[in-house]
C-alpha cells in the first residue's frame, strides 16, 4: 500500500515536508546540532559545501571535509522536533518518493549530535566534553512508538521509586547509544555519561526564575540517583529522542555534549562559543579517521 498524502507529505518540488530536502541532498553520516547558526560553524571547516537548504529551524548543509561527505542539520530545540527530523531523514533514505512505498533494502544512517548541556555533578567542569552512553528521556516521545523492547525497565523502575516520581509527569525511559559510535568518539578527552533529556530549559531542568517548582529537590534527586555504579551526569533536550528513534528505525546515533553550565556549582562557561568550536573540531577530526564514513 502506498503511503497516503496525509502521512508521507511532500512539497510541490517533491522535497520532504519540514526539512525541505530531496534524497540526494543528504550524506549517510549526519551531524545534528540544536542551533541553526551552529550549522555554518561546522561547515566553515569544510573544503566544499554543495547543498544549503532550510525551512523553519531546520537548516541543512551537505559538503566534503577531508574527503568525507557529511551533512549537518539543525534540529532546533526539543524532542518534538527530533520526531520530525528523525522520521523525515529516514524517509529520505528508506522510502521511495515515487512509489510512496518503503524500500526493500534499508539504509542505515550515522547520526552524531553536537550539543550543549548542563552538568549535574559537582566534579564535571564547564567546557568538558561528555559523550552520552545512555540517555534517560523525560520527554514522552518514545512512549508513542512500539518501543518497550528497547527500554531498560529495571533502571526505570528504580528511578521512579528513588525519586518518588509524580505520576502527573511522563514516565522516564532509558535508552543506549550505538556501541560502534561510542567507540569511535571515545578518548581520554571525553567523559562518558548518562544524559537526562528534559522537556524544557527552566522548570523541567529545575531552574527557578519567578515560578515555583513542583519539586524543588528535583535536580538533587537526579544527581544523587545511582544504578549499578552509574549516575546521571547532565541535562539537555534532544538526546533520548535521537537515541530512541534511531534504534527503532535502524540507524546509529551518539550524542556529544559540550558542558556549558554546572548546575550543582552554579557556574557557566566563560567562552561558550570557543568551547563549542573545540567540540566541533574534535568530532570532525574523529570522523576523518573513522573507517565507517
Ligand atoms: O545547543 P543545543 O544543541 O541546542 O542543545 C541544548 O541547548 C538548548 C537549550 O539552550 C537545548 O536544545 C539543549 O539540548
Ligand atoms: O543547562 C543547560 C545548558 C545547555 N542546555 C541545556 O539544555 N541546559
Amino acid at each position: 500500500m502506498p503511503l497516503l498524502p496525509s502521512e508521507l507529505i511532500l512539497n510541490e518540488d517533491q522535497s520532504i515536508y519540514h526539512l525541505n530536502l530531496h534524497p540526494e541532498d543528504i550524506a549517510d553520516t549526519i551531524i545534528t546540532v540544536g542551533d541553526p547558526d551552529r550549522v555554518k560553524m561546522v561547515t566553515s571547516y569544510f573544503d566544499s559545501v554543495e547543498v544549503k537548504k532550510g525551512k523553519r529551524e531546520f537548516v541543512t548543509h551537505t559538503g566534503h571535509y577531508k574527503g568525507k561527505r557529511l551533512t549537518v542539520i539543525s534540529t532546533g530545540i526539543g524532542t518534538d522536533n527530533i520526531d520530525i527530523v528523525l522520521n523525515e531523514l529516514d524517509a529520505l533514505v528508506n522510502i521511495d518518493f515515487k512509489t510512496r512505498k518503503v524500500k526493500e533494502e534499508l539504509k542505515q544512517l550515522k547520526l552524531i549530535r553536537v550539543g550543549t548541556s548542563g552538568a549535574l555533578q559537582p566534579e564535571i567542569e564547564v567546557d568538558t566534553f561528555l559523550m552520552s552512553e545512555y540517555a534517560i528521556g523525560f520527554d514522552n516521545l518514545l512512549h508513542f512508538y512500539d518501543s518497550s523492547h528497547l527500554q531498560y525497565h529495571e533502571v526505570q523502575k528504580a528511578f521512579l521509586e528513588y525519586t518518588q516520581w509524580s505520576s502527573a509527569k511522563s514516565t522516564p525511559y532509558v535508552i543506549k547509544a550505538d556501541n560502534e559510535l561510542l567507540e569511535a568518539f571515545a578518548s581520554d578527552q571525553v567523559l562518558m555519561g548518562v544524559t537526562a533529556t528534559k522537556v524544557g530549559f527552566y522548570g523541567p531542568q529545575g531552574r527557578k526564575l519567578r515560578l515555583e517548582l513542583q519539586d524543588p529537590d528535583l535536580n538533587h534527586k537526579l544527581s544523587s540517583f545511582r544504578y549499578k555504579g552509574r549516575m546521571i551526569t547532565n541535562l539537555e533536550m534532544e538526546t533520548s529522542g535521537i537515541y530512541g528513534l534511531s534504534r527503532l528505525l535502524g540507524h546509529q546515533a551518539v550524542s556529544m555534549n559540550c558542558i556549558l553550565a554546572n548546575r550543582y556549582n552554579g557556574t557557566f562557561s566563560e567562552n561558550p562559543e570557543k568551547a563549542v568550536k573545540k567540540l566541533i573540531e574534535y568530532v570532525l577530526e574523529h570522523l576523518t579517521v573513522a573507517s565507517f564514513v
